[in-house]
């Protein structure tokens, strides 16, 4: 478990919500969502399905049909920013269907999104975090597993030079070796400096990278609380959650 003391917050956000309202069509789904993720922090959004994690994710990439409040990277307001210009501020989104090419190579699928921004991981990086990778260069994307497809996924947008990754749902239907080792991954993206913000429901993996929890109900944001809390939280979680 990540215990250590939270840092004292005189720095300001790397990336900061606040009050961000969400629509899809004439679907209001967030409902003045605030969070703040600060660099070389992980922080896990969780909820319950529907609670609006996803959602929150692609308001911040700019993904929905409308939105509103204040989205700000490094200072710079995102709002008024156009979507395809979100990526050049150094930040990644790896959806939950993870959208590998089944057609193209593991090599192709990683070379395929172009550098965004200074200080992407190289590919001789990415294959030695990622070895099952290297192995498996050549192998069509549709002969790799889930656990494969997950990491590819990832180390696509490592390439990038996203420095905050946003990823939902990583060890979604993972065996538990494959949820260690995508784990074990997220540690080391944190020792570089990485700054993660995570839907996950299983607790017992977003406890070991998690740094803050941020509990979702309803397109809310109800409390964010330090993962030192986990354990004195859970029966607030189990009622709204459901875990
Ligand atoms: N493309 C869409 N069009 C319209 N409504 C949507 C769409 N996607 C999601 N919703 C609705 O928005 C709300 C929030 O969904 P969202 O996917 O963000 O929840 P979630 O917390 O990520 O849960 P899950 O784990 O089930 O994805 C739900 O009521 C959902 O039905």
């Amino acid at each position: 478990m990540n215990s250590a003391a939270p840092k004292p917050r005189t720095d300001r956000p790397l990336l900061e919500v606040r009050d961000l309202n969400g629509w899809y069509g004439e679907s209001h789904v967030l409902h003045g969502v605030s969070l703040d993720l600060y660099e070389g922090e992980t922080i896990t959004l969780v909820g319950r399905n529907g609670a609006g994690k996803t959602t929150t994710l692609r308001a911040i990439m700019g993904l929905l049909s409308r939105r509103e409040g204040t989205i700000k990277i490094s200072g710079r307001d995102m709002i008024k920013v156009p979507v395809h210009k979100t990526a050049h501020a150094g930040i990644g989104y790896v959806p939950e269907e993870r959208g590998i090419f089944a057609t193209l190579s593991v090599e192709e699928n990683l070379m395929l999104p172009p550098k965004v921004a200074e200080g992407g991981i190289s590919v001789e990086e990415i294959y030695h975090l990622f070895p099952n990778l290297a192995e498996r260069r050549n192998s069509p994307g549709t002969k790799l597993s889930g656990g494969e497809q997950q990491m590819l996924a990832l180390a696509r947008i490592l390439r990038t030079g996203a420095r905050i990754i946003l990823l939902d749902e990583p060890t979604e239907g993972l065996a538990p070796v494959i949820v260690q080792r995508i784990g074990d991954v997220l540690l080391e993206l944190k020792k570089k400096g990485m700054t993660l913000l995570l839907v996950e429901q299983n607790f017992r993996f977003a406890r070991k990278v998690a740094d803050r929890f941020f509990l979702m109900e309803d397109g809310h944001m109800l409390e964010n609380f330090p993962t030192a809390d986990l354990d004195s939280k859970m029966a607030r979680l189990r009622q709204v959650v459901g875990v």
